[in-house]
């Protein structure tokens, strides 16, 4: 049995050695990133049984990322290395305040290669929980639409929770076709994680309760909204809870803060944990994110996490 399982995208990072405007950027250190793959390390780091159904390239890239994300004890039994795709590209920019813009090269992704028939049922019923996000919906998003309703349509006949970060990236797609595509899903959640500009893309409007009220129309009744450094507002059936925020140490890095969330928000959710405490134990991985250079170096353990929230002593020699 598997905690949780994601669809989706990993790609070869490419981190600048010096912040500042990429076109002056000459030295960059390979690493691996990816919504739904970050999300993975992020639920494995705090010890959930963590599943992925993707596609590499069979290239020397494609298997580093297959052996990190097998060595972060992430299941890679329905992760395939395809030949004839070449493993996705993601060169960063990284500005002084931890901003910055990514540039893709991820046209014919592997995972781009990812049918239905490619679904298997019995890999998704023996999960508590999908997760599904906009990224990789983004990459093909006329046919990885099917894709992901038939994943979320086992789901539910299976009685598997089903959560969705619509990690909108417009440099993959238009407003119009991420709301379009996204919205269908949305009968099928049961949780929604997502950022205030994206909720404005799917429902038209910021305002929380709005926000809730939309959800609630598609039977969603647990909802967590990302505020960045002003915390995190969350609903979960009638009860309302608002997270202060966790300031970090330093922003050096702000990419990878919301698949940080999301792994923690299903961490509290599985655990049983009240939302006030969910909401805190995730927006705090958001925050430890955030202070570490990389897209998942700085995903916590799960013993790190609860030292930060100080249930935890801190023995450092
Ligand atoms: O897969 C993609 O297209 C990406 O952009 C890779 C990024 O590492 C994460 O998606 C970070 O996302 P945030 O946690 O929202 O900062």
């Amino acid at each position: 049995m598997k905690d949780i399982i994601t669809i989706g995208d990993a790609m070869i990072t490419l981190d600048p050695s010096h912040k500042g405007p990429m076109r002056y950027s000459s030295s960059f250190e390979r690493k691996a990133g990816g919504a739904e793959f970050n999300f993975a390390i992020g639920c494995s780091r705090l010890g959930l049984r963590t599943g992925w159904i993707s596609r590499l390239g069979n290239d020397e890239f494609g298997r580093y990322i297959f052996n990190f994300a097998r060595g972060e004890g992430i299941d890679m039994s329905a992760v395939h290395l395809m030949n004839g795709y070449p493993t996705s590209l993601n060169f960063k920019e990284v500005m002084e305040d931890g901003t910055g813009r990514t540039f893709y090269y991820r046209e014919n992704s592997p995972v781009s290669t990812l049918t239905d028939k490619d679904l298997d049922e019995a890999y998704i019923k023996d999960s508590k929980v999908l997760h599904i996000t906009g990224v990789f919906t983004a990459i093909d998003y006329k046919k990885n639409k099917l894709l992901i309703k038939r994943a979320v349509e086992i789901a539910k006949n299976n009685g598997v929770i089903v959560s969705l970060d619509p990690n909108i990236r417009l440099k993959l797609w238009t407003k119009e076709q991420a709301r379009e595509t996204l919205v269908e899903f949305l009968p099928y959640v049961d949780i929604l994680l997502t950022g205030v500009d994206e909720a404005e893309v799917l429902f038209d409007t910021s305002e929380p309760s709005q926000i809730v009220e939309q959800s609630k129309v598609h039977g969603i009744e647990t909802v967590a909204i990302k505020e960045g450094e002003k915390g995190a507002i969350g609903y979960h059936q009638g009860e309302w809870y608002k997270a202060t925020p966790v300031p970090p140490k330093k922003v050096v890095d702000t990419v990878g803060a919301g698949d940080g969330f999301d792994a923690g928000f299903i961490y509290g959710f599985l655990e049983g944990f009240p939302l006030d405490k969910t909401l805190r134990f995730a927006n705090t991985i958001g925050s430890m994110v955030v202070s570490v250079y990389g897209d998942n170096e700085g995903l916590p353990y799960l013993d790190e996490v609860l030292t930060h929230l100080g249930e935890k002593e801190l023995i450092e020699r």
